[in-house]
């Protein structure tokens, strides 16, 4: 079923190879015969994050002036200036757990049962396989939630600003990955294919494709484990819309300020791999290159570049002495933080209880922000690989198109509706259920994601692998780190009976839970949609990424930061009202997240005064 051609790759500094997700999955689906990489620049073999300064005296960092986030993140931290950085690694809350200790999957089960003859010397069991994980503990089952599908794009729209990992490719000669099976368990290399039982409820192969994260380092010992590496600034900073390094910012870069576009208002013309372009005239350019996994992902990039011409466009009329630099940069500036203030006003609260919204004081302040030089912003392995993924129990089984249903399974990486329904796609992405989060997701992503005559993937199962490939340690130990009690049984209360049993048949060992299927399995906190592990993952991470972000949207520095006018006026904005803007609608729920929320008229919200920013 799957016959994988690897087409074209990229050498980089190390002789290894990498690309991103979403290209990984193009090449080994055959999404595109002619597909091609985006050409992906050396790579630095070695993060500079050790590198620290004493001073601002000895930092290479400018502080001082008018200042602007630079398009990857350096400086953001004058002491630290590589943290958050495009191409860093990824932090950890808790240390890895790799097989050898170095950088083999985590694949051993920690139960002791598997010695058949007590004579013989005891044999490790192995873990379950990720694909019988994901049909036992994370069952389809359809049930919609009283969240809007436009949760799951804020979520993801969000992510893909924050983190996508470097995939290595594999080996010549290796590839495609399934050929090795005999010994996939034992390899440190590119290939880590997940194997399928006979009996599967879907799939006919032996195994699924799965290409390993690129190690940041190759230099990789037991004190120095093998790290994964994000290609993204990991600052909640618009890199989604601008990109996360000066050549892609200078791409997506129009004249006199503005952002480039295509005919009627469109994202400008990408490459023609970079999509499935069967009825679309072509694919799209934006600042991070998943644009087009999901249709509502695809207009909330649209929205915010037009919302961001929008704004050019007005301060050019009066502030006639600011160049095209000034004019960019300042919307920017305007840009990141309006994201930043959806993000923690309208969007947390949705998903986290109120008491982990105060613990990690993640609620608007009162001019009282105070940026801390010492947090790390960087993105942790288990939000990125675990913990962040839960947004892909929202993913619908199908969307409403032009009064038609379409399997979400038509819609993966399919830009067409874009072109012909992009004002129904939002308005559908506004009205039309998500799924329940829980722990069952649909089989639009469990056996068709990225489906095509060459075959399909399995989500879920791709999550528990690239948790075990990343040396994500189990559940347990999570819960640990965040100081709630560990499952002692799989009886354990934090889990309901039904997912009681089915961790029970699939886990030897309550200590092998991965993380993912543990974390999806806990019954929700108390005014949350995530149990207390979620609440505790993401609430640390958000809390990172806005106490150690100098640019943070409330920062009192004033080079950095807004006048109290400009500020006050941000705070009136809301993603309802940005969207009705730009996508000319004329009523829309307040709360965009609530598919049910009465609607109001759009000209009833407020939208963003610009007059703090006129110079006269
Ligand atoms: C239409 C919906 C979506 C599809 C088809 C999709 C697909 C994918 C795929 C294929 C991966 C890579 C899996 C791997 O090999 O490790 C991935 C990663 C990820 N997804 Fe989704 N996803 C969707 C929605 C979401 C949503 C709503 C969220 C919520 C926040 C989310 C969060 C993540 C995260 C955090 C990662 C890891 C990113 C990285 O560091 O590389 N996804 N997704
Ligand atoms: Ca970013």
């Amino acid at each position: 079923q799957l016959s994988v051609s690897l087409g074209t790759s990229y050498d980089t500094d190390d002789g290894t190879h990498i690309m991103s997700l979403t290209m990984c999955f193009a090449q080994l689906s055959g999404m595109n015969d002619n597909y091609t990489l985006r050409e992906v620049k050396p790579v630095r073999l070695e993060p500079v994050s050790k590198r620290r300064y004493t001073s601002v005296a000895a930092s290479p960092c400018p502080n001082s002036g008018r200042l602007f986030r630079t398009a990857d993140g350096f400086c953001n931290n004058i002491l630290r200036p590589s943290w958050g950085q495009s191409l860093e690694r990824f932090k950890r809350y808790v240390k890895a757990d790799y097989s050898d200790g170095k950088g083999a999957p985590r694949i051993y089960s920690r139960s002791k049962l598997c010695r058949k003859e007590p004579w013989l010397r005891p044999r490790r069991c192995l873990l379950p396989s990720a694909r019988t994980v994901s049909i036992n503990v994370h069952p389809p089952k359809k049930v919609t939630a009283e969240h809007s599908v436009m949760l799951m794009q804020w979520a993801q729209f969000v992510n893909n600003d924050l983190t996508a990992t470097a995939i290595q490719q594999p080996e010549e000669g290796v590839s495609p990955c399934c050929k090795n099976t005999k010994k996939i368990h034992r390899r440190n290399q590119g290939c880590f294919p997940i194997p399928i039982d006979p009996a599967d409820r879907f799939f006919k192969t032996e195994c699924l494709n799965f290409v390993r994260s690129r190690a940041i380092s190759t230099r990789i010992t037991r004190t120095n484990p093998r790290e994964q590496q994000n290609l993204l600034s990991s600052y909640l900073d618009a890199s989604n819309v601008y990109g996360s390094d000066q050549d892609t910012q200078d791409r997506l870069r129009g004249d006199n300020g503005r952002m480039r576009t295509s005919a009627r208002n469109l994202l400008p013309k990408g490459r023609d791999g970079d999509c499935i372009r069967k009825n679309a005239p072509f694919c799209f350019d934006a600042g991070d290159d998943r644009v087009h996994v999901f249709p509502g992902l695809t207009a909330l990039h649209t929205a915010f570049v037009r919302y961001h011409n929008y704004i050019v466009d007005d301060l050019k009329q009066h502030n006639t002495g600011w160049d095209g630099d000034r004019l960019f940069q300042e919307t920017r500036k305007i840009i990141s933080a309006i994201l930043q203030r959806i993000t923690y006003t309208e969007f947390l609260p949705e998903v986290l209880s109120d008491a982990t919204m105060n613990k990690y004081k993640l609620k608007e302040g009162n001019n009282n922000y105070q940026y801390n030089i010492s947090v790390n912003p960087s993105i942790a392995g288990g939000f990125a690989t675990a913990a962040f993924r839960f947004g892909h129990t929202y993913i619908p089984i199908l969307m409403v198109i032009d009064d038609k249903e379409v399997p979400s399974r038509e819609l993966f990486n399919n830009p067409q509706f874009i072109f012909t329904s992009l004002k129904s796609v939002v308005e559908n992405t506004l009205s039309d259920p998500a799924q329940l989060r829980d722990r069952s997701l649909s089989e639009e992503i469990t056996d068709h994601l990225f489906e095509t005559a060459m075959g399909s993937f399995d989500l879920v199962a791709f999550n528990i692998q690239r948790g075990r490939d990343h040396g994500l340690p189990s559940y347990n130990t999570f819960r640990k780190f965040c100081n709630l009690p560990e499952a002692t049984e799989f009886n354990s209360e934090q889990f309901d009976q039904t997912a009681q049993k089915a961790l029970e048949k699939t886990y030897r060992s309550v200590d092998d839970i991965d993380l993912f299927p543990g974390v999806m399995a806990e019954q929700n906190e108390k005014g949350s949609i995530l149990g207390p592990l979620f609440n505790c993952i993401l609430g640390q991470q958000f809390s990172d990424l806005k106490l150690g972000d100098s640019f943070w949207y409330e920062t009192t520095d004033s080079r950095r930061g807004f006048t109290r006018d400009q500020l006050k006026a941000i705070k009136q904005v809301s993603l309802s009202q940005i969207l009705c803007q730009v996508f000319d609608l004329n009523r829309i729920q307040k709360n965009p997240f609530r598919h049910k929320d009465k609607k109001v008229r759009c000209k009833k919200l407020t939208g963003l005064d610009l007059r703090p920013w006129y110079e006269h």
